[in-house]
């Protein structure tokens, strides 16, 4: 069972006392508790400016906590029910009002207005955009500022208008989708009821770069032994010191034991030669990674799983340079790899359903969700990405920044709008994919440098690559950093700059675009791509893509996702926008409006539940 699932908090015959089952985790708010949050607050306002505050960041807190914190009374190991009778045994007979939250007294600060104000803000900037949070806070305020008869009234308005949101129904959908992912299938008949994971015990991870390195964190975190091996010194030292770092932060937030010892590193990838499952993660170039798979094929004992982390390349190329192709699965982390919840699982044609089994099984014991998908160039969440960060380059050669179309997905509810991401996973990693793809001309290529294969193209990540600029990792890419390595986004004149030459090169005349625009134009250009990767059966269904969204690259939960920001958008609506974008932009082949997504808008905005069976309807031969 789930452990915060599991735990059992009784509230015991009065409905005054509690009693937790230990060491597992609750999710506050309890409404019955002693010293509610409401309560906290009641006794010091200044409580809720803590970012990490309970109640309007609806954070866990183990049972531990929540007996300091005063929510519950007491926690057991043993049965819950039992202590909870003992417990009530204990004060039946006894007054009980003194526990009532009713008859406490609420002390209001002079300053409490201030306070809330501040707090408002700081909630307010976490929350982008969410509104629970910040009515948690309105709730709590009214706590404070009215009658406890009063303040209960509001509550209860409150929450009604949460109830009834949009936010409320996309936190419900975004719910379900999570848990239907987990019911995968494939085309080849691998089904996570009947397909058996095969155990892992030790694993390789080759490669320590920017994914590596997270990567082999999260594998040791599982409790995995790993092989992590990385050819340059350089990078191996660097390696060393970054796993280290993650693995001692981490073991200090979760309060468990440092796991160093069960990571050993080597410079060869002979040292994976005994393990259960490998992970490739060098650089994204077919011809090394094809040499690699050659090379593990041999050394590595048989029915070892061959994983690769590219972010897009074909799986079953790779597969085919081993003796097992059946073995072979794509298992596509997101960057930062110790982060983000995130698991793709590219299943290629050869791909055994215990393969694939195995790998959604180990994704889910590195505490990831795995999301099943077909292979096709970059899969479902880079599919998607292509057209939306083309969008953007496009906006900024018709006179954005970097900053503005950044603000603007931030304020949609993005942790990073388009051009910090790009800077935090590495510029270079996309250059390598469009060198392969033939996209990348010489500086010299004239007119010919916007165009490709009859469609618009913007050579603007291309160029910045070649001044070096990889993004955090350099220290300078859409933005500078203090240093190379270095996190916080600053914007950068020389880019400013870089930029308006551009223009000036090119010809283009730079014009004011408004927020609206650049919203449109990067969301629905993505979207539009969700509804081919399901036309193409490349993702099993909408809640697959929202999962791949929201847990890979952090869109919105209480958007539910793309898939169903379209259906709440109004799928019409959505429609007449990429028509009209793709208008004005005719040559820009990602915003003309895909087939399904015109089937379903004719079929008059069905519910995102229903679009299975119109995907499935054959359609028209007429
Ligand atoms: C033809 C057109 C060309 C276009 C081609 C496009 C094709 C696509 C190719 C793209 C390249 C390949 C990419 C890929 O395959 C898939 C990806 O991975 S895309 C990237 C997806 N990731 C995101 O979108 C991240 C979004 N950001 C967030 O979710 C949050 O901002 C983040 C979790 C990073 C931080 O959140 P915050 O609350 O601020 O975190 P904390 O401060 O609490 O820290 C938590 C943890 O995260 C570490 N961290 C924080 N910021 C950064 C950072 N900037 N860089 C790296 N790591 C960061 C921080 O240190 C903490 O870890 P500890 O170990 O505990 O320290
Ligand atoms: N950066 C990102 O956000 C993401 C990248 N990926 C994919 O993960 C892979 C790695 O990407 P990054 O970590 O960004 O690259 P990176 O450039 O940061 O790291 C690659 C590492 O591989 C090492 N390497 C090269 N050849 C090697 C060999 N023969 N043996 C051992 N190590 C070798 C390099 O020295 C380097 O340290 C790529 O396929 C990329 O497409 C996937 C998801 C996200």
């Amino acid at each position: 069972m789930e452990l915060d699932v599991f735990v059992k908090v009784v509230d015991v015959l009065t409905q005054n006392l509690q009693v937790s089952a230990g060491k597992l985790q609750i999710k506050s708010v309890l409404k019955r508790s002693s010293q509610s949050p409401e309560l906290n607050v009641r006794k010091s306002v200044g409580d809720l400016t803590r970012r990490t505050s309970v109640c309007p960041a609806g954070r866990h807190v183990t049972a531990a906590e929540a007996l300091q914190l005063g929510i519950i009374d007491e926690v057991t190991d043993h049965n819950a029910v039992d202590a909870a009778v003992r417990l009530a045994q204990s004060v039946a007979g006894k007054p009980l009002d003194a526990r009532r939250i009713s008859t406490y007294p609420c002390p209001r600060p002079p300053d409490s207005d201030v306070v809330f104000e501040k707090v408002m803000q700081e909630v307010r900037r976490d929350a982008r955009g969410a509104i629970a949070p910040v009515t948690c806070v309105q709730a709590v305020r009214a706590a404070v500022a009215l009658p406890y008869a009063k303040g209960m009234e509001r509550e209860k308005e409150l929450f009604a208008t949460l109830f009834t949101s949009g936010q409320a129904r996309a936190l419900q959908y975004y719910f379900f989708a999570q848990r239907a992912v987990g019911r995968w299938s494939t085309p080849s008949g691998a089904r996570w009821d009947t397909s058996k994971p095969r155990p892992v015990r030790k694993a390789a991870v080759i490669g320590l770069g920017t994914m590596g390195r997270g990567i082999t964190v999260s594998l040791a975190q599982a409790g995995l032994s790993v092989v992590a091996v990385e050819t340059q010194e350089k990078q191996l030292l660097a390696a060393k010191q970054a796993v280290t770092g993650m693995l001692e932060r981490g073991a200090k937030r979760r309060g468990a034991p440092l796991v160093l010892d069960q990571i050993k590193y080597g410079r060869s990838v002979q040292a994976a030669a005994d393990v259960d499952l490998v992970i490739e993660a060098v650089f994204e170039d077919m011809a090394l990674k094809k040499s690699i798979f050659q090379q593990l094929s041999r050394l590595c004992k048989p029915g070892t799983l061959l994983c690769t982390n590219t972010s897009g390349l074909d799986i079953d190329e790779l597969a085919s340079q081993t003796q097992s192709p059946e073995l072979v699965v794509g298992m596509h982390f997101f960057a930062p790899a110790h982060v983000m919840k995130l698991l793709e699982v590219v299943h290629g044609p050869r791909s055994s359903p215990e393969a694939v089994a195995t790998a959604m099984q180990l994704g889910k014991k590195m505490g990831k969700v795995s999301v099943a998908v077909g292979n096709c160039r970059c899969f479902v969440g880079n599919r998607m990405l292509r057209p939306y960060v083309m969008q953007a380059y496009f906006l900024l050669e018709e006179g954005a920044t970097p900053e503005q179309v950044d603000q603007v997905l931030e304020d949609f509810g993005f942790p990073m709008g388009v051009f910090k991401m790009s800077d935090l996973s590495g510029l270079d990693v996309a250059w390598r994919m469009r060198k392969a793809e033939g996209l990348v001309l010489p500086a010299s290529a004239g007119e010919s440098a916007r165009i490709r294969e009859g469609s618009r193209y913007s050579p603007l990540g291309d160029l910045i690559c070649e001044q070096g600029r990889f993004g955090q990792k350099t220290g300078r890419g859409w933005y500078q950093y203090d240093k190379p390595g270095g996190r916080v986004a600053k914007p950068d004149p020389w880019l400013h700059g870089f930029l308006e030459e551009y223009q000036t090169r090119h010809g283009l005349a730079a014009r004011r675009i408004d927020h609206q625009e650049v919203l449109e134009r990067c969301l629905y250009a993505l979207i539009n791509e969700g509804f081919q990767i399901l036309q193409d059966g490349i993702a099993a269904g909408p809640e697959d893509i929202d999962v791949i969204y929201v847990l890979g690259y952090g869109w919105p939960r209480h958007r539910g996702g793309p898939m169903f920001f379209a259906g709440q958008v109004g799928l019409d609506k959505v429609l007449q926008r990429l028509e009209h974008y793709h208008q004005v932009h005719p040559d820009v082949p990602a915003l003309k409006p895909c087939s399904l997504l015109r089937r379903l808008a004719a079929s008059g905005n069905p519910p995102i539940s229903r679009w299975r069976e119109i995907l499935q309807k054959p359609r028209s031969q007429l």
